[in-house]
């Protein structure tokens, strides 16, 4: 056995030689380029060393067998050739591995991600454990790149285009027996048994066995698929055009990533391997130093940082939760408590003080949780066993052993009052109550208390098993411990947490709302909806301002938007386009009657409800430039944030881009609104404010943070 830096070798007496993978000091294997380095020689070694039959690599950490390239390195290269050069690096290395003429088979338990996958794919042979921590994926994309280490390449040869395009353009991440579907791996095994089967592969791959592809398989959507479309140019370019339609429907050219991966699939199936792996290097050198990719890796590293942050400047520790009680049984609490039950394995009671209530949200789960038993990431007994830790109640029987109740009732502080008592009544000294609330300051529902020390905000947003943001809202008088139980618990729920002051609106729908009263502003000037919706569509928000008042209902908008005005006066008073059409009893889409028609079928939400306008008493033929309407809203939403921060509603500016990314979908490629002002410059962001302010009233007045930074020509982040 020899002893190196990142890595153990070891020669057994059978032939089989052992690369156990173990970067020092770091908690998952990253690809360094002094790593390959080091790595190099020893697969020359490997060559010519006749007693070497084949090779297996392994990890030597629990839980992480390759997390990808090092990310860090990006932020290291200036150039766009400098970071062609790591990409081509990769390529001679991982070439080298694929033509050692002798089997190689990667043995993967944990993460498999990027340059670890492409890693992979270099072998000749793919064992991976059963285990839920091990995941397979290129999810270079999200962080504004591409696979660089000959994914583009190797992923197509072995799965086809069109799930490799899907792997690639999305960076999904497959669960084992996916992997084993797809045809990405050879075998999913228990992990006791990863080196056995890691041996057996080999010697398979030895007597020139391959792994059978049943002749069934090609009648199946996805084997015609292959064998009509992928085996011949014709075909080829219909699934490349569909791609590219596909990516720019969505990224409506935002993000340069998605086409370039299809480039270089395109040019190696057309044009061979060697050529694909040279139009790889040079895009993925372009994309590393584009401001999209610098932004969408800024992205990563707060949501890194966030997961080690439990939101105190204290070292309180959170106290152990086994047990959750939610109130209400609506959309919002059967939400928090499928993902208290299934993400943070809790305990959970439900109490709503309806039968169906209670029914609603245990169903809520089992559909959920059904779902994932028939894509089969979960086992049926696995199944059963979640749902046996979720119980409902219509009076507080259960709740006294609970140590944290969320409550997600009316916005009526009377009943929230009421809740705060018989919580303290009904439960135990040790209980936190944690309210849902979206418009009542956190400080108003604790004076209920007599432990107002235990009472917090804990603002979820819809749907709650989908949206990653968890706003933390802490008044005065929370203690710490309250807080980091609450970071902790909406970690373990599988949210990203940012701990924001109780205020108006708190954070994200206090940075929300002048974003969607300019809107409401544009519309009452006789802007068509459909054109606002585009605009901010296109800017690269998921969805647009009205479609989201439809969704999230005009009546709720219509509840918190005097909560704000009063708090923040004329420069958030609320548009009386949104007053008139609430009066017009059009709540969205809840009772189907909003901005849009709701009639079911392919055009429900889609096609706009034009009698909107006659209510408003306008023609919608005014026209604003997208342009305009884009930056109105985005500066606004920025300028909004920008005194969050410096009224300490947030810590940090870190957490303000997160919250806008997580909690409205701020367009990830400016990396959220401090991110976006550090981009543009904050004198530029002043400028702009200022001209926008003359034209269009105080509502655009710079916040005073902005004009003290502009002349210390300062920026949020280092
Ligand atoms: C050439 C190639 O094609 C290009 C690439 O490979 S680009 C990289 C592609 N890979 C990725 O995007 C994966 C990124 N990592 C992850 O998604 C997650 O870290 C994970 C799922 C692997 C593990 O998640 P989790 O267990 O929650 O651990 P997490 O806290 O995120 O990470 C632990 C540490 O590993 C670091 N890390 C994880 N992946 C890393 C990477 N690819 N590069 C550098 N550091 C990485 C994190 O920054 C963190 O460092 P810290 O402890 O010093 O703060």
């Amino acid at each position: 056995m020899s002893d190196n830096t990142f890595f153990t070798f070891e020669q057994h007496d059978d032939g089989i030689a052992v690369i156990s993978i173990d970067l020092p000091g770091e908690s998952q294997n990253v690809l360094k380029m002094e790593f390959i380095e080091e790595l190099q020689p020893v697969i020359e070694q490997i060559k010519t060393d006749s007693a070497v039959k084949g090779l297996i690599i392994k990890s030597g950490k629990e839980g992480s067998f390759i997390a990808g390239a090092d990310i860090s390195m990006f932020g290291k290269v200036d150039t766009a050739e400098d970071a062609e050069k790591i990409s081509t690096s990769g390529h001679q290395f991982f070439n080298a591995l694929e033509d050692l003429k002798k089997p190689v088979v990667a043995a993967i338990h944990g993460a498999c991600l990027g340059g670890g996958l492409e890693l992979a794919l270099a072998c000749s042979g793919r064992v991976i454990s059963d285990s839920s921590k091990t995941k397979l994926g290129l999810p270079e994309v999200q962080l504004g790149v591409l696979p660089g280490g000959g994914g583009t390449q190797r992923l197509p040869r072995l799965v086809g285009i069109a799930p490799s395009l899907d792997m690639m353009l999305t960076g999904k991440q497959l669960f084992p027996k996916q992997a084993k579907k797809l045809g990405l791996v050879d075998d999913v095994v228990p992990q006791a048994n990863l080196m056995k089967a890691a041996r057996k592969r080999i010697e398979e791959l030895r007597k020139g066995k391959e792994k059978k592809t049943s002749i069934s398989s090609y009648f199946t959507a996805k084997g015609l698929q292959k064998l009509f479309l992928e085996s011949n140019p014709l075909g080829r370019n219909i699934i490349f055009d569909q791609a590219r339609k596909t990516v720019q429907k969505k990224t409506k050219g935002n993000y340069p990533a998605p086409n370039k991966i299809i480039e270089c699939v395109e040019k190696g199936m057309s044009q061979g391997i060697k050529k694909g792996l040279a139009t790889e290097a040079k895009n993925f050198g372009q994309l590393v130093v584009s401001s999209e990719a610098k932004a969408l890796i800024s992205v990563f590293y707060a949501t890194t940082e966030l997961k080690k942050d439990n939101g105190v400047d204290s070292d309180a520790e959170p106290a152990r939760i086994k047990k959750v009680g939610v109130l209400g049984g609506g959309l919002m609490g059967s939400g928090i408590a499928y993902v208290s039950v299934d993400k943070a394995n809790k305990k959970v009671r439900v109490k709503d003080v309806r039968p169906e209530g209670v029914n609603g949200a245990l169903n809520y789960s089992w559909k959920l949780i059904s779902k994932k038993m028939k894509k089969k990431i979960v086992s049926p007994s696995t199944a059963r066993h979640t749902m046996s830790f979720l119980t409902g109640t219509t009076d507080f029987s259960g709740f006294k052993n609970v140590d944290m109740v969320i409550e997600a009732v009316f916005e009526d502080i009377k009943l929230k009052h009421q809740m705060v008592k018989d919580v303290e009544q009904n439960c135990s000294d040790h209980t936190i109550f944690a309210t849902n609330t979206s418009s009542i300051p956190i400080t108003t529902i604790a004076e209920a208390a007599k432990r107002p020390e235990q009472v917090v905000g804990l603002h979820y947003f819809s749907p709650v098993e989908k949206m990653p943001l968890v706003e933390i809202i802490a008044t005065d008088k929370t203690a710490d411990w309250v807080i980091a139980t609450c970071v902790e618990l909406a970690k373990q729920q599988g949210k990203t947490p940012i701990v924001v002051n109780d205020g108006a609106g708190f954070y994200v729908n206090r940075i929300l709302a002048p974003y969607i009263n300019e809107a409401g502003i544009l519309l009452n000037e006789g802007v068509a909806i459909e054109k606002l919706d585009k605009a901010m569509v296109q800017a690269g928000f998921p969805v647009g301002p009205i479609t989201l008042l439809d969704q999230v209902g005009i009546d709720v908008a219509t509840k918190v938007a005097p909560i704000l005005e009063e708090a923040f006066g004329d420069r958030m008073s609320t548009p009386r386009a949104f007053e008139k059409l609430k009066d017009d009893d059009r709540k969205g889409k809840k009772n189907k009657r909003g901005f849009y028609k709701y009639e079911g079928g392919s055009k429900n939400g889609k096609e706009v409800d034009e009698s909107v306008y006659s209510v408003l008493g306008v023609t919608p033929d005014k026209h604003v430039d997208n342009k305009e309407i884009a930056e109105r809203g985005l500066l606004l939403m920025a300028n909004e944030a920008a005194r969050c921060l410096d009224e300490g509603i947030i810590r940090s500016a870190r957490d303000g881009d997160i919250g806008a990314i997580f909690g409205i979908g701020f367009p990830p490629f400016h990396g959220g609104p401090f991110r976006y002002m550090d981009k543009l410059g904050i004198d530029t962001v002043v400028e702009r404010l200022e001209y926008y302010q003359k034209l269009q009233g105080d509502r655009f007045a710079p916040a005073d943070i902005l004009i003290k930074m502009r002349d210390g020509s300062e920026s949020f982040h280092k």
